[in-house]
């Protein structure tokens, strides 16, 4: 049995329809960043929900009493709305007479502006609107990942751009590491999925399944390598590493593979092993076309420790400069930095790296807990507010204006997401909009799903702009 739609919100939503004036007709609400850490956002992550949630009978007879006898329990007898649902069930036949009208997926849209609504299309279901606040505002986490990994795309490009001969390598640079950390599988696999809007590299395997069941992704959505971790290192015991990573070498000889080497010293690991006793082997792959040994460090100090692993292997297996004149480790050999990796720490790492003239293109990096962990509904202020309504056939402009937090006031009206001259999306707000100039379309009408956006458009439209052209 699906999810009870009835059980799947707030406590205090479950007697909201008493509450509303006499002759409520309509609740219009919309769906808002007000932005905090970036600038703009990512719009992605409501088509998962309403495939998941909404659409379809997702009323029935089963689950009204299931969800009476909770409410019953949980808030007191009679306060759940029964007849409410009873008649969802019997007018509408389970399907949910709501209206959702949102900006496409992928679409950027500067902080402050109109993401989505939703409004009841039976004047008797005014109380639906806003019962599904709580699910619809879960967008905020597919939303802030894929805003957060793309704010991360833009610094790897530009010090990609600085520092490397093309920007070929950028789809890879950022790699998902955050399956364990993520609160649940299916928060890994949503937020895994927003990374990968952004890029095409993964260790998140429910992400990928995430993107094909919701979004149509039928091409494998993200790649990953044969990768060590400590235990398969370890197991060997210290005096047995350099067997472990000559194992790396002979089991992964064609393909490119990934080894971590900070088991007990990554720069005896890097001077005596990968560029001593295995030097040959290392380099063998670079005679035979293999894919590249990518050394991984994963402790200490993340731009001192990178800068330091290229420079010994560099004075081990040679560089060269590439065309913006910084320096390169041979093709078969490569860096990832999987620890201490986000939005806040990457800059000092490529800083350092420019400094010391390695190009970006020598290193990927990996990054879990940041990537798809540490954010919050307020990362970037995601809210859900009504802005309009229809009392005894009048409509009446909505809003909220705290006076403890001006911060907090929230749009009136009929809302429509515009391009304004300059090209810039802007909400025109109390019913001034154009419709025929709204961005958003009805995604949702009456338990349908009327737009089914594919992993490929949402990609198109999250690209960054200025990296287009290249
Ligand atoms: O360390 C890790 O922690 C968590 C998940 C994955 C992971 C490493 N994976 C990997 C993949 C490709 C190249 C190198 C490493």
């Amino acid at each position: 049995m699906a999810t009870n739609i009835l059980l799947t919100t707030d406590s205090y939503k479950v007697t909201h329809h008493l509450q509303y004036p006499p002759g409520t007709e309509l609740v219009y609400s919309y769906f808002e960043s007000r932005g905090g850490k970036f600038s703009e956002t990512v719009f992605f992550g409501l088509q998962y929900i309403l495939k998941k949630h909404l659409v379809g009978v997702v009323v029935t007879r089963e689950k009204i009493e299931e969800a009476a006898a909770v409410m019953d329990a949980h808030l007191g007898p009679g306060l759940f709305n029964k007849k409410g649902w009873e008649y969802i069930l019997e007018k509408h036949g389970g399907r949910l007479p709501l209206r959702i009208r949102a900006v496409p997926e992928g679409t950027i849209v500067p902080n402050k502006n109109v993401l989505f609504t939703v409004e009841n299309t039976d004047p008797n279901c005014f109380w639906l609107s806003n019962y599904v606040e709580g699910l619809l505002v879960q967008v905020w986490y597919p939303l802030t990942v894929c805003t957060n990994s793309r704010e991360q795309k833009k610094i790897i490009a530009k010090y990609l751009s600085e520092t490397a001969d093309s920007l070929d390598g950028l789809p890879f640079k950022l790699h998902d590491f955050g399956f364990r950390g993520s609160t649940s599988v299916e928060s890994a696999a949503v937020g895994g999925a927003s990374h990968l809007v952004n890029f095409r590299s993964s260790d998140t395997i429910p992400a990928l399944i995430m993107a094909k069941d919701y979004y149509g992704q039928e091409e494998v959505a993200g790649v990953s390598i044969p990768a060590a971790e400590h235990s398969t290192i370890t197991a060997w015991t210290q005096s047995g590493e350099v067997d472990a990573f000559r194992n790396m070498l002979i089991q992964f000889k064609d393909g490119a593979v990934a080894c971590v080497s900070d088991s007990y010293n990554i720069w005896e690991a890097c001077e005596k092993l990968w560029g001593g006793e295995l030097k040959d082997l290392v380099m063998d792959r670079g005679k035979r076309g293999a894919g590249p040994l990518v050394i991984r460090p994963d402790s200490g100090d993340p731009a001192t420790v990178v800068v330091k692993v290229l420079d010994t292997l560099g004075a081990k297996f040679g560089t060269t400069r590439n065309s913006k004149g910084y320096k390169m480790l041979p093709d078969y050999l490569r860096v990832i930095q999987g620890d201490g990796i986000s939005y806040e720490s990457l800059s000092a790492i490529m800083e350092h790296m420019k400094a010391n003239q390695w190009s970006i293109d020598n290193l990927t990096f990996g990054s879990g807990g940041a990537l798809l962990q540490r954010l919050h509904r307020d990362t970037q202020k995601c809210a859900y507010k009504c802005s309009y309504a229809i009392i005894n056939g009048k409509g009446v402009d909505i809003f909220k204006d705290p006076v403890t937090d001006h911060g907090k006031l929230s749009k009136k009206g009929k809302l429509s997401l515009e391009l304004d001259e300059g090209g810039k999306l802007v909400t025109r707000t109390q019913g001034t909009g154009d419709p025929h100039k709204d961005v958003m379309v009805t995604v949702f009408e009456n338990g349908e799903l009327l737009k089914d956006y594919s992993f490929k458009e949402v990609r198109a439209r999250a690209e960054i702009p200025q990296l287009k052209s290249k």
